[in-house]
């Protein structure tokens, strides 16, 4: 039985994680964090996955939790991430990382980080945005040159951070599988006479609203004609499936930094 702690229980995705744990074999929820402070510290972790009471007290003590479980699922922001790992690293726990808007320089210190541990940091958990992931390098690949790459995403207004982190992967897929450096030819802002579009140029555009799950569009746009792959999010539920699988996969992988290709053998 894998001991899985959900940190950023009171979160919308910390309350999808917990009722997915509760919906698998071979997992039990072993604690639950949150922030010091926050209303629903002491408050029980079934409330806000919709379950009642499930017997598993909200505590905001990171040592203890993360010493009772095997592996820690967070999903809260960079910052406190890279705060888990670091205790995850300290008592030799793996953790699954969901939380996106990392910088180049907090991905790097992850890495070293996790370099006795075994981590997955993943900015989509979904199986269906995993299989963009893999398709988009070959459909770039087979198009080439000829064809503009433009990426939009879409996200609820609750959402801290932009671009998205799926969006972010996206470009740099199609960035590599270009040839290209990422963060050398992205685009995130055209305003005013902005110029013509440059031939390696990858536009990223961001749209907030409502409740959106979370919509992502790659085009690859030529003259004459053009391809749009898209991902529709219906409900958080499969990002929550997606993160207690990584957790059930990590505890027995090497140390180092996994991602969800990794555990769903898209690599
Ligand atoms: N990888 C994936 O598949 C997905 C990733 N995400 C990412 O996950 C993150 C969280 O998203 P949401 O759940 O929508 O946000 P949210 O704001 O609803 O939840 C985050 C939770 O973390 C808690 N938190 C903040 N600091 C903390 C600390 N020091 N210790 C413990 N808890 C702390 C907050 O109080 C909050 O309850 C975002 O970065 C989002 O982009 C969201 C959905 C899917
Ligand atoms: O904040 C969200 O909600 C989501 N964030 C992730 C991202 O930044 O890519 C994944 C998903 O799109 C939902």
């Amino acid at each position: 039985m894998v001991k899985i702690a959900v940190c950023g229980a009171a979160g919308r995705m910390g309350g999808r994680i917990i009722a997915a744990i509760r919906e698998s074999e071979g997992v039990e929820l072993s604690g639950a964090l949150e922030r010091p402070g926050h209303p629903m510290v002491g408050q029980d972790a079934g409330y806000n996955a919709g379950l009642g009471a499930i017997g598993v007290l909200i505590s905001d003590d990171l040592n203890a939790t993360v010493q009772g479980c095997d592996v820690l699922i967070d999903f809260t922001a960079p910052k406190v991430s890279l705060k888990n790992l670091e205790v995850c690293a300290l008592y030799k726990k793996s953790i699954v990382i969901g939380s996106t808007g990392f910088t180049p320089e907090e991905r790097a210190l992850a890495a070293e980080l996790a370099r006795e541990i075994p981590v997955i940091i993943a900015p989509n958990m979904s199986v269906g945005v995993n299989v963009c992931f893999k398709v988009l390098a070959d459909v770039a690949k087979i198009l080439g040159e000829d064809f503009d790459v433009e990426i939009v995403e879409a996200h609820h207004r609750l959402k801290k951070d932009s671009p998205s982190g799926t969006a972010v992967r996206m470009g740099e897929v199609v960035a590599n599988a270009l040839g290209r450096d990422y963060n050398q030819v992205a685009n995130y802002h055209r305003e005013g006479i902005c110029g013509e579009r440059t031939h390696d140029e990858i536009g990223m555009q961001t749209v907030r609203g409502g409740d959106i799950v979370g919509e992502h569009t790659v085009y690859f746009i030529g003259m004459g004609e053009r391809i749009e792959l898209t991902h529709r999010a219906h409900t958080r539920d499969m990002f929550s499936r997606g993160s207690v699988r990584a957790a059930k996969w990590v505890v027995t992988a090497k140390p180092g930094v996994w991602d969800m290709q990794d555990v769903l053998g898209l690599r």
